[in-house]
C-alpha cells in the first residue's frame, strides 16, 4: 500500500515493509558486475541526437530506437536496470510487448526519469533548478503502476570560478530539491537515484571539480537527512572528477580521475547508500569505460570493502549509445548489428564495474562521444 499525504499535508513515515521494498530495489540495482542503461533522454535531448544522425524526432522513431537499445537477449547479464523516459514507459516493442515487460522478462528493473527538465534560477540565470515537483507524487504513483520501480531526477551545478559559480543559493536549492524528490519517490514506492550533475562545461581544474563536488555532496546528504530520506533505499548518480572540457590541461589522466573521484566519494557518501552510478557526462565511450575500470581497480587495491562500501558502477546515457546510433542509422537492415553494439557496450562496462576490463573497446571509435555543450538550461 502506497503512502498518502496526512491531513496536514505531510508525508507519514515509511513502514518497514515499504523500506524493505525500496532497499531491495536499491540492492538489486547495485548487483556487482552489472550497471544501469540511461535511455531516458527527454524529447528535445533525444531529438538532437536523432537529428544529428539524419533521423526525424517523432514518437515512432524514438520507439524504434529504444527498441534497439533494449532488445539484446542477454542484456540482463550486464544491466540491472534501465531508465526510460515517460513516453517509452507507455510504448511497446514491435511484437507489442510493453517496454517495462520486455525488461522484466530479461530480469532488468525499469526506472523512469521523473524530472521535467531545468529552469534558470531568477537572478542567476546560468544556474538552474529542476522542474516537476508539484506533480511528482501523483506522476510517480502512476509510473509505479506502469511497472517502474526506481526513479531518476537530474539537478545540474555549473562551475565558473570567475563568475562566482556555483553560488551557495544554487547548491542549497538543488540539494533541497533532490531531497524532496527522494522523499516523494519513496512515498510512491520508487527507489530514487539522486543525480547532482556537476557540468563538465568550463575551464576548471580537476582539483576545483573535486572541491565543488565535496560541497555539493555535503549539501545533498545534509538535505536528505533533513527530509528524513531512507538512505538504504536510494542511489547516487554523480559525475566522475575530471578537468572542465575547456580547461587548458584538457584531459585529466584516468589515474587522477580515479584518485579524486574515490577521495570525494569516501569523504561525502554515507556507507548506508548501496550504490554509486556514474553518469558519462560527454566522455568518449572508451574513456568512460577505462575510467570506471580504473576506479574499481584502484578501490580493490585499496581494500574496497573497508574504504568503499558501495557498488561503483555506470548509469551511462551517451557512452552506451553513441556507437549504437551510428550503426543503426534508423534502418531495419542494421537492427541486429546495432543490438549487438548495444550489448557489447553494456558488457564492456559491466566488466569495468568488476575492474576486469581488458579491451578492445566495442565502440566504433575511441572518440565516439555525444558531447553536448548545452546540457545546462535550454528553453523547453
Ligand atoms: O537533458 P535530459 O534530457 O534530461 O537528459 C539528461 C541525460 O543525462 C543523464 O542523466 C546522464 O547521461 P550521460 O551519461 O549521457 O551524461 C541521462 O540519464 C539523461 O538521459
Amino acid at each position: 500500500m502506497l503512502v498518502e499525504f496526512g491531513e496536514d499535508g505531510a508525508l507519514p513515515p515509511l513502514s518497514e515493509e515499504q523500506k524493505d521494498a525500496l532497499a531491495s530495489t536499491a540492492q538489486a540495482l547495485a548487483t556487482r558486475g552489472k550497471g544501469i542503461l540511461a535511455a531516458d533522454e527527454s524529447t528535445p535531448t533525444i531529438g538532437k541526437r536523432l537529428e544529428a544522425a539524419g533521423l526525424t524526432n517523432d514518437a515512432e522513431t524514438r520507439r524504434r530506437y529504444r527498441e534497439v537499445l533494449l532488445a539484446h537477449p542477454q542484456i540482463g547479464e550486464w544491466l540491472a536496470g534501465a531508465i526510460l523516459f515517460e513516453e517509452t514507459l507507455g510504448q511497446a516493442n514491435s511484437d507489442g510487448v510493453a517496454f517495462p515487460q520486455v525488461l522484466k522478462d530479461k530480469g532488468v528493473l525499469t526506472g523512469v526519469k521523473t524530472d521535467k527538465g531545468l529552469a534558470p534560477i531568477p537572478g542567476s540565470p546560468r544556474e538552474t533548478t529542476t522542474r516537476g515537483m508539484d506533480t511528482l507524487l501523483a506522476r510517480s504513483k502512476g509510473y509505479y503502476q506502469q511497472g517502474a520501480r526506481f526513479a531518476k531526477w537530474r539537478a545540474t551545478i555549473r562551475i565558473d570560478a570567475e563568475a562566482g559559480l556555483p553560488t551557495r543559493g544554487a547548491i542549497h536549492a538543488n540539494a533541497v530539491g533532490l531531497a524532496r524528490y527522494a522523499a516523494l519517490s519513496q512515498a510512491a514506492g520508487l527507489t530514487p537515484i539522486v543525480e547532482p550533475e556537476i557540468l563538465i562545461e568550463g575551464t576548471h581544474s580537476p582539483e576545483l571539480f573535486a572541491e565543488v563536488s565535496e560541497r555539493v555532496l555535503g549539501a545533498v546528504y545534509g538535505a536528505l537527512s533533513e527530509a528524513g530520506v531512507f538512505l538504504e533505499g536510494t542511489l547516487l548518480k554523480p559525475q566522475m572528477i575530471m578537468a572542465g572540457v575547456d580547461a587548458p590541461e584538457k584531459k585529466a589522466s584516468s589515474a587522477l580521475t580515479a584518485e579524486l573521484t574515490l577521495r570525494t566519494l569516501r569523504r561525502r557518501v554515507p556507507p548506508a547508500v548501496p550504490g554509486v552510478f556514474f553518469l558519462s557526462g560527454g566522455q568518449s565511450e572508451e574513456d568512460a569505460t577505462v575510467n570506471l575500470d580504473l576506479i574499481n581497480r584502484t578501490a580493490a587495491a585499496e581494500d574496497a570493502g573497508r574504504r568503499y562500501p558501495w557498488t561503483m558502477s555506470f548509469s551511462f546515457g551517451r557512452s552506451l549509445q553513441a556507437s549504437v546510433l551510428k550503426v543503426w542509422e534508423g534502418k531495419a537492415e542494421n537492427f541486429d548489428a546495432a543490438v549487438e553494439m548495444a550489448g557489447g557496450l553494456a558488457k564492456a562496462n559491466a566488466t569495468a564495474q568488476l575492474g576486469q576490463y581488458e579491451g578492445p573497446h566495442p565502440s566504433i571509435s575511441g572518440d565516439s562521444s555525444l558531447h553536448d555543450p548545452n546540457r545546462g538550461w535550454r528553453p523547453a
